[in-house]
């Protein structure tokens, strides 16, 4: 089970970390809370398959109906395969059929927002090979099953053309980057996290349920400290590149202090400003917080009525030498 309650938007750590409590508790301003307890009104994002060749124009059905591309709104992909409503219209998710590629992946709109460099189920990886024009894209995902959900991601979406170019791996990333030190420009961490969206629908199972997450939950932030810093991420990436922190939480010490601790610890890394790049043009779609504190650890894209996409942090370091 699952107690909400009111108060103030997002440090509340200790609720957290008590092991005494059985339950979980959220403590998130009321029109988050809203939300993120309502399905009804979530919003996905439709992203087109470039690689399919959909007997339906899904571009101009999506159009037809008051989608709009937001690729070309936010000037940021060389091509626009993302496709938001301003209302919370919702898109089947296509089938699997055998030997054809689905024509779209429907995903939290906020998640575009980041270049994904590896893991399960890849939502961000098929961003990433349709926008970003990767000369190889390394999937690295630990666990086996996500590891097969990956796999078929990749064949449902990808062409077998394009097959060359990606790789799945199935490294613990905590160590990826000394095996392949400084070997690529981007990477993107978008870190195991508590899930928001998901830890308020843990459904029935109950207490025993929430005592469990609980306990993953206290250990998160040293799991996600250690795959972004030296030793994996950030030893990933070459100098001059960058990598990308990114979560589904709201919660401050597996965002904000993960990245504070990872700057503090590591020399040579250096935190880059996204609001100009990303909050002001988006900043009429989505909320973004905060705005205008620089400098800040990252943005937070957190959802709200008529804007539910999120939560999503992003923050972005670039590795000097
Ligand atoms: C938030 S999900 C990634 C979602 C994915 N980027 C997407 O867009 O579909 C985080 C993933 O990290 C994986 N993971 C957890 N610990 C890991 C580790 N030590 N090394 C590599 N992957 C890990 C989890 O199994 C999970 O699939």
């Amino acid at each position: 089970m699952v107690v909400l309650l009111e108060g103030s938007p997002i440090s509340t750590e200790e609720l957290w970390s008590s092991a005494r409590v059985t339950i979980g508790f959220l403590v998130i301003s009321l029109t988050k809370r809203k939300v993120l307890l309502n399905p009804g009104c979530w919003q996905y994002g439709v992203i087109l398959n470039l690689f399919s060749s959909p007997p339906v124009s899904y571009r101009a059905v999506l159009l037809n109906t008051g989608f709009w591309q937001y690729g070309v709104m936010l000037n940021l992909f060389s091509s626009p395969p993302c496709f938001i409503h301003p209302s919370p219209v919702r898109y089947p998710s296509p089938p699997h059929r055998q030997g054809q590629l689905k024509p779209y992946y429907l995903m939290n709109a906020a998640s575009l927002l980041v270049l994904d460099l590896c893991s399960a189920p890849g939502g961000k990886a098929l961003a990433i090979l349709q926008t970003a024009d990767p000369a190889l894209l390394c999937c690295n995902e630990m666990d086996p099953h996500r590891r097969d959900w990956l796999a078929k991601t990749l064949e449902s979406f990808i062409p077998q053309s394009l097959s060359s170019t990606v790789t799945v791996s199935n490294q613990d990333g905590r160590i990826f980057g000394q095996s392949e030190a400084g070997m690529y420009d981007k990477v993107l961490l978008d870190a195991p996290c508590s899930n928001d969206r998901s830890w308020l629908f843990s459904g029935p199972g109950g207490e025993q349920h929430g005592a469990v997450r609980l306990r993953e939950r206290a250990r998160l932030p040293t799991l996600q400290t250690q795959l972004l810093r030296y030793m994996s991420a950030l030893a990933a990436v070459r100098p001059g590149g960058v990598a990308v922190y990114s979560t589904c939480t709201l919660s401050r010490s597996e965002n904000q202090e993960v990245v504070e601790a990872v700057l503090n610890t590591c020399p040579g890394v250096e935190l880059q400003d996204l609001e100009e790049e990303l909050a002001l043009p988006l900043q009429e779609h989505f909320t973004f917080t905060p705005l205008g504190h620089t400098p800040s650890l990252g943005l937070l894209v957190v959802p709200q009525q008529g804007q539910t996409w999120g939560p999503m942090f992003l923050s972005r370091i670039k590795r000097i030498h």
